[in-house]
C-alpha cells in the first residue's frame, strides 16, 4: 500500500516537473504500471533491496514545469534529489520541509524565484545544498543552525539580507558570491577566499578587501524628541493598567496556593493513615512504620503519588546494610535530570553519604519480573557496571538506588563545556574498549535472563572516583521493539532458551553502542533539531567524505587516521540495519580491544 502511495506521488511529481508533457516521462518508464524500482524507471536509484527509492537525479533535460514538494516528499527515503540545469520555474514549496531524509539536494541552473521558504533550515540531515544559477530573491535560510552541512552554494541569485553566523570550521564548499547581501562577514578561518563572497556590494571585510565602516554611535539622548502631552498621557494610562492588571494576577494566584496547599495537606494525612492502618509484608526487606517524619519536597510527592506500604530492598553491597527507606525519604533530595524514563535524585543522606535515587515512570514491568531482574542483575558484579544499591517497588512507585558519581556522564565531557580540556583520542578509545568489555560481560551472563541494558547511551557512562568510566542503569528497562520487522528477522536465531524479543533486545543494545561509538568518533550530537547522527554518518561515508566525519579536535590532535576509519567501520557494523548482521557485544570487544593494544603499541615505539 505504501509502495503504491509512493508511486502515485511520484507520477505527480513527474507530471509536475515536465508540465504535463506525459509522452516524455512515459518514455522515461514513469507510470503507475510499472515499478519505480524493479522496472529501473529514468533517473531513479533504489536501495539494493529494491524496497525504498533512494536518489532521484533528472538533470539536463529540459524540463520546464513546478518541483512538487509535497509530492515528492511521500518518498520518505529519498536521500538526494537533483533537478540541476533545467528550466523549472516558480517557488520552492513550503512542503519541502518534509523531506526529512534528505542529504543531499541540488536545484542549481533553474529559473526558482521568490522567497525561500524557512522550513528549508528545518531539512537537518542535509549534507550538501546547492540551490545556485536561480532567481531566488529574500534572505538567505537558516542553514547554519543544519550542524551535518558541508557544502552550501548559492551564487547568481537575488538573495538579500545580513549574512548569518556561519560556522566555517563545519563547512568545506561555500559560495553565495553575486546577490545583494550585506553585512562583515564572519571568520572565514583561512578556509574561503574573495571568490566565495564577491559581487555582493554591501559585504565586507575579509577575505574581501573592502573594509567595514565604524559601528555606528548609539542616538545621543539630547536628540530625543519631545512627546507631545497626548502621546505622554497614552504611554502613562498604559502602565497604569498594566499595573492593575498584575495586581489581580498576584492576588488570583496566592489565593489559589493557599488553596492548594490546605488540599494538598488533607491528601497527605488521608495517605499517612491509611499507611498506619495498612499490614506490612514480612520477608527480609526492610519495612517502614513512621511515615510521618517525611519532610523534604522529595519525600511529600512520594505521599501524594500514593506511596504507601512497601518495602525497601537493600541489596548485597556491605556498606548498605542498614539504608531505611525512611532515611531515603528525609533526606534532601535534588533533581538532576527528568529523562524520557522518569527523573533522577541527588539525595544526601543524614550520615553524608550521597547517593543517586531513579523514580521510573510508567513501567510495563510486572512486580515480581522486576524484582527477580534486580537481584539477578546483583549477582553478576563486574566493576565497570555500577550496581544497583537498593530497590523500592510498590504499585505506584519504582526507585532504584545508585552511588553517586560525582566526575559526571560521557555525555558531559563530549557535549558540555570542556574547560580547555581535550577529550584525546588515546582516552577514547580507552573508554570504547572498557564499556565494549563490560557490557560483551553483562550479556554473556545475562544471556539466559535476556537481561540486556535497554537504554545505553552516552547519558548513562559515568566516571567513578577512579575515572573508571561504568555503565549505569543495567537492565532497567524493557526495551519495546516496535518495528515488528526487527522482531520477524530475528525469528531464525539458534538459541532455544531464548525468545526472539529478548535476542532483539541484545541487538538492541549493539545498535545503541555503535552509536556511541559515532559519539566518540564525530564528536557530534545524537539527535539534534531534526539532525540524526546515525544517519548523517551513513551518508557522508556513501559519498565517499569519510574522513570529513571525525571530531576536528581528534584531527587536529593528529590522531592515527587509520585506526580511526577502523573503529568507525566497527560501529558502522554495529548500526547495521538488519539486527542479525550485527556483531555480538564480545565480538565487538574483541575487535576494539585489539585496536587499543595497537595504538598503545604505536605510541611505546614511537621515538
Ligand atoms: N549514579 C549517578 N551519579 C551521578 N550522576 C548520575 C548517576 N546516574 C545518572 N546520572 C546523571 O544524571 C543525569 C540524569 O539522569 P537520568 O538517568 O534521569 O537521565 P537520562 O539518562 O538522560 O534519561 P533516561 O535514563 O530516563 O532515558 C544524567 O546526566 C546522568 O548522566
Amino acid at each position: 500500500e505504501e509502495e503504491d502511495k509512493v508511486k502515485l506521488a511520484l507520477v505527480r511529481f513527474m507530471d509536475k516537473l515536465a508540465q504535463g508533457n506525459a509522452q516524455k516521462y512515459f518514455n522515461w518508464g514513469w507510470n503507475l504500471t510499472s515499478d519505480p524500482c524493479i522496472d529501473k524507471w529514468f533517473g531513479v536509484n533504489c536501495d539494493k533491496g529494491f524496497n525504498y527509492v533512494r536518489r532521484i537525479t533528472l538533470e539536463g533535460l529540459n524540463l520546464t514545469g513546478t518541483l512538487d514538494a509535497s509530492s515528492i516528499c511521500t518518498a520518505r527515503s529519498l536521500y538526494s534529489l537533483s533537478l540541476k540545469n533545467n528550466n523549472l520555474q516558480g517557488l520552492l514549496p513550503e512542503d519541502i520541509g518534509k523531506c526529512k531524509s534528505l542529504t543531499h539536494f541540488y536545484i542549481k541552473g533553474n529559473k526558482f524565484s521568490g522567497d525561500l521558504p524557512d522550513s528549508l533550515a528545518g531539512l537537518g540531515n542535509l549534507i550538501r545544498l546547492d540551490i545556485s544559477d536561480n532567481d531566488f530573491s529574500g534572505e538567505l535560510p537558516n542553514i547554519h543552525k543544519i550542524s551535518g552541512l558541508i557544502s552550501f552554494i548559492a551564487q547568481n541569485n537575488n538573495l538579500s539580507g545580513e549574512i548569518l553566523a556561519f560556522d566555517f570550521s563545519n563547512l568545506k564548499q561555500f559560495n553565495i558570491s553575486n546577490n545583494n547581501i550585506w553585512g562583515q562577514i564572519p571568520d572565514v578561518k583561512g578556509r574561503f577566499s574573495a571568490d566565495s563572497f564577491s559581487g555582493n556590494p554591501r559585504l565586507c571585510g575579509p577575505p574581501l578587501l573592502n573594509v567595514c565602516p565604524p559601528p555606528s554611535p548609539p542616538p545621543s539622548p539630547h536628540k530625543k524628541t519631545k512627546k507631545s502631552p497626548s502621546e505622554n498621557f497614552v504611554v502613562y494610562s498604559g502602565y497604569v493598567i498594566l499595573g492593575v492588571i498584575l495586581l489581580l494576577f498576584f492576588t488570583f494566584k496566592v489565593v489559589q496556593k493557599y488553596k492548594t496547599k490546605k488540599e494538598s495537606l488533607a491528601v497527605q494525612k488521608q495517605k499517612v493513615a491509611e499507611y498506619s492502618s495498612s499490614d506490612k509484608p514480612g520477608g527480609s526487606s526492610i519495612e517502614f512504620k513512621n511515615a510521618t517524619r517525611i519532610g523534604s519536597d522529595y519525600s511529600v510527592t512520594s505521599v501524594e503519588s500514593g506511596m504507601t506500604a512497601s518495602t525497601l530492598v537493600v541489596l548485597t553491597s556491605p556498606e548498605f546494610k542498614a539504608l531505611r527507606f525512611e532515611d531515603l525519604l528525609r533526606a534532601p533530595a535534588e533533581l538532576l535530570g527528568r529523562g524520557k524514563h522518569g527523573s533522577l535524585y541527588k539525595v544526601i543522606l543524614d550520615s553524608g553519604v550521597v547517593l543517586a535515587v531513579k523514580r521510573i515512570k510508567d513501567w510495563g514491568m510486572p512486580k515480581e519480573d522486576f524484582q527477580r531482574r534486580m537481584h539477578k542483575i546483583d549477582q553478576v558484579k563486574h566493576p565497570l557496571v555500577l550496581p544497583p544499591v537498593a530497590f523500592y517497588c510498590s504499585q505506584q512507585e519504582k526507585l532504584l538506588v545508585y552511588e553517586y558519581q560525582q566526575n559526571g556522564s560521557l555525555f558531559k565531557v563530549l557535549h558540555g563545556s570542556r574547560n580547555g580540556l581535550t577529550f584525546d583520542w588515546g582516552s577514547r578509545l580507552n573508554v570504547a574498549a572498557s564499556i565494549a568489555e563490560a557490557l560483551a560481560y553483562m550479556h554473556e551472563e545475562l544471556q539466559e535472563d535476556g537481561i540486556a541494558h535497554g537504554n545505553i547511551k552516552s547519558s548513562n557512562i559515568i566516571f567513578d572516583k577512579k575515572m573508571d568510566p561504568c555503565i549505569s542503569e543495567y537492565g532497567l528497562m524493557v526495551v519495546e521493539i516496535q518495528d515488528q520487522s526487527i522482531l520477524s528477522q530475528t525469528k531464525s536465531f539458534k538459541n532455544r532458551n531464548l525468545t526472539s524479543h529478548a535476542y532483539s533486545t541484545f541487538k538492541v543494545d549493539i545498535y545503541a553502542f555503535g552509536v556511541i561509538l559515532l559519539e566518540l568518533l564525530t564528536g557530534k550530537l545524537v539527535q539534534n533539531n531534526g539532525f540524526d547522527l546515525a544517519n548523517w554518518v551513513n551518508s557522508v561515508v556513501r559519498e565517499e567524505w569519510t574522513v570529513e566525519v571525525f571530531d576536528k579536535v581528534l584531527i587536529s590532535e593528529g590522531a592515527n587516521e587509520e585506526r580511526m576509519l577502523n573503529l568507525l567501520q566497527i560501529a558502522l557494523r554495529c548500526i547495521n540495519p538488519s539486527p542479525n548482521d550485527r556483531p555480538s557485544m564480545s565480538e565487538v570487544a574483541v575487535m576494539i580491544i585489539t585496536l587499543k593494544e595497537e595504538e598503545e603499541r604505536s605510541i611505546t615505539f614511537e621515538p
